[in-house]
């Protein structure tokens, strides 16, 4: 263990090189083995040094609690993501720093989220999930994009009081672009790879690297090609944030002033701003941010969990079963199970809860960085040092979750039935800033799953000798994790 200028040390970790620090102890892409052994050498709390960026990796979740909830004052800020700020990212809520800007716009999001104000949202959610069934039911195979059409329908009602008609609709098509910006943040760092090519091998999990991976990767990103072949670069992509960004609120401007806007997040601040006499270009743009965060941070995300329940109940197919069992009795064979039965399905409530944990969306969760100088438990944490939660290994620690790696619902009933194992609410994060959308999260999934499993079975495609074909659980990772098709 090092120490501080013969003080307190730093948490522990690897022996780190002059200059390079720790850049080749750790694996270049999150390899999450690598990071459970590094946890079981060094703790629950580690120290790294990647050319000079100080991290710190959290892997239990009583230090993410004791420092990211406990002591979220300090802990609330995100690092500096050049990356990401060259695309015009980091003005949104998750990227911005902790300060009065982000004090305002968490709350204007936050007070809209809650889990009594999105009661409010159910009807939304309904009428899409009829859509999304209807949908399953003749193109079953296609059952991805449909999912996606879900989550950001809703989404974009919710913020903007647009009902998608079509899938040629602009707004899906915003959110189409902005999903593969989000996943391709590497591909366009191709510009400062090339001046800095050491660069390329920060391993991708680094907050502000993820563009490594994908620099090396040959995932396609249809719509994003225009902007690869005119500057190969992130700050090509700018002005299409920016246009998709504003392109929201400007409907909503004109749906106002033509008298036929519908009832949304954003007409309601926009008329209450203009009725206070507060609509100021600031307070706008602050809310033209916090409606686009809306679809962006709640559509990838979301779907990212939906089709993770698919190859959930592909390879564990007794839990598909059970949940079945359970609707058959409490909802029965003549209707859509609705919000009214969600008290009534306790096994179901646990699949949508197994989602979550057995494999988080946001594996590393989004990255804090400390504000001030801190000490824990003896060991310094110097100001500014990037702090993450390794999410993934706190959802799988065989101490708190039994069988971490299989899928078992039931963990969380009550003991005899279950276990009474702890729900995953790490999954959304720490403190501050928690995932805002975690009630309309769960309330999506929830509606889709039991809708999904009232009405279809899901089961695996076979090959030509009629043998079952079950992908396996493999994921690529951007800033949120998806599967490898
Ligand atoms: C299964 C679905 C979802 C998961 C797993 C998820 C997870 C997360 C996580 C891990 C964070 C970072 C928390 C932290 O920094 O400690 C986050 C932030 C955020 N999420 Fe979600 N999220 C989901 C859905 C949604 C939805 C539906 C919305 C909104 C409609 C949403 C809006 C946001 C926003 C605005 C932030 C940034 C908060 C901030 O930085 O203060 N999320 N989410």
């Amino acid at each position: 263990m090092r120490k501080r200028r013969g003080r307190l040390p730093y948490p522990p970790g690897p022996r780190a090189e002059p200059f390079l620090g720790h850049l080749r102890k750790v694996p270049k892409t999150y390899d999450e083995s690598a990071y459970r052994e590094m946890a079981k050498k060094y703790g629950e709390i580690i120290y790294l040094d990647i050319l000079g960026k100080e991290l710190v990796l959290l892997n239990s979740e009583k230090v993410a609690n004791d420092l990211l909830d406990k002591r979220s004052s300090i802990y609330s800020d995100r690092p500096q993501l050049p990356f990401h700020d060259m695309i015009g990212w980091t003005d949104t809520l998750a990227l911005l720093h902790y300060g009065s800007n982000f004090l305002k716009m968490r709350k204007l999001v936050q007070d809209q989220l809650t889990r009594k104000k999105c009661t409010l949202f159910e009807d939304i959610q309904l009428h899409q999930r009829r859509l999304l069934i209807q949908n399953l039911f003749h193109s079953p195979e296609k059952f991805i994009a449909h999912l996606k059409r879900f989550v950001t329908a809703v989404v974009l009602e919710i913020a903007y009081g647009r009902r998608v008609v079509s899938d040629d609709d602009q707004f899906l098509i915003n959110a189409a672009t902005i999903d593969e910006l989000v996943a391709a943040s590497g591909t366009t760092g191709l510009v400062i790879l090339d001046f800095i090519p050491i660069l390329k091998y920060v391993p991708s999990w680094v907050p502000g690297a993820w563009y490594s991976q994908f620099a090396q990767s040959e995932i396609v990103f249809p719509l994003l090609q225009p902007v690869k072949v005119i500057l190969n670069g992130l700050a090509a992509a700018r002005p299409i944030v920016k246009a998709i960004k504003d392109y929201g609120l400007t409907v909503v401007q004109q749906d106002l002033a033509a008298g036929k806007a519908q009832i949304s997040f954003s007409s309601m601040h926009l008329e209450e701003l203009m009725r206070q006499n507060r609509d100021t270009k600031e307070e706008v743009e602050r809310l033209n941010l916090a409606a686009f965060q809306l679809y962006t941070a709640g559509g990838e995300t979301t779907w990212s969990a939906m089709e993770t329940f698919f190859l959930a109940m592909l390879i564990f197919p007794d839990s598909q079963r059970e949940a079945q069992k359970e609707l058959d009795q409490c909802v029965g064979h003549g209707r859509l199970p609705d919000f009214g039965d969600r008290e009534n399905l306790p096994y179901l409530n646990c699949v949508v809860q197994e989602v979550l944990r057995w494999y988080p969306v946001v594996p590393l969760g989004l990255p804090h960085r400390v504000m001030q100088d801190d000490i824990y438990e003896g060991m310094f944490i110097p100001k500014g040092t990037t702090v993450i939660a390794n999410v993934r290994l706190m959802l799988t620690n065989e101490e708190i979750y039994h069988d971490p790696f299989r899928f078992i619902p039931e963990r969380y009933l009550p003991k005899p039935e279950g276990k009474g194992e702890p729900l995953p609410n790490t999954a959304f994060g720490f403190g501050r800033r928690i995932c805002p959308g975690r009630w309309l999260a769960e309330s999506e999934m929830w509606v889709a799953i039991a809708s999904i499993l009232s009405v279809f079975d899901i089961k695996p495609i076979q090959n030509a000798e009629g043998v079952d074909i079950i992908p396996k659980a493999e994921f690529h990772d951007s800033m949120t994790r998806y599967i490898i098709h």
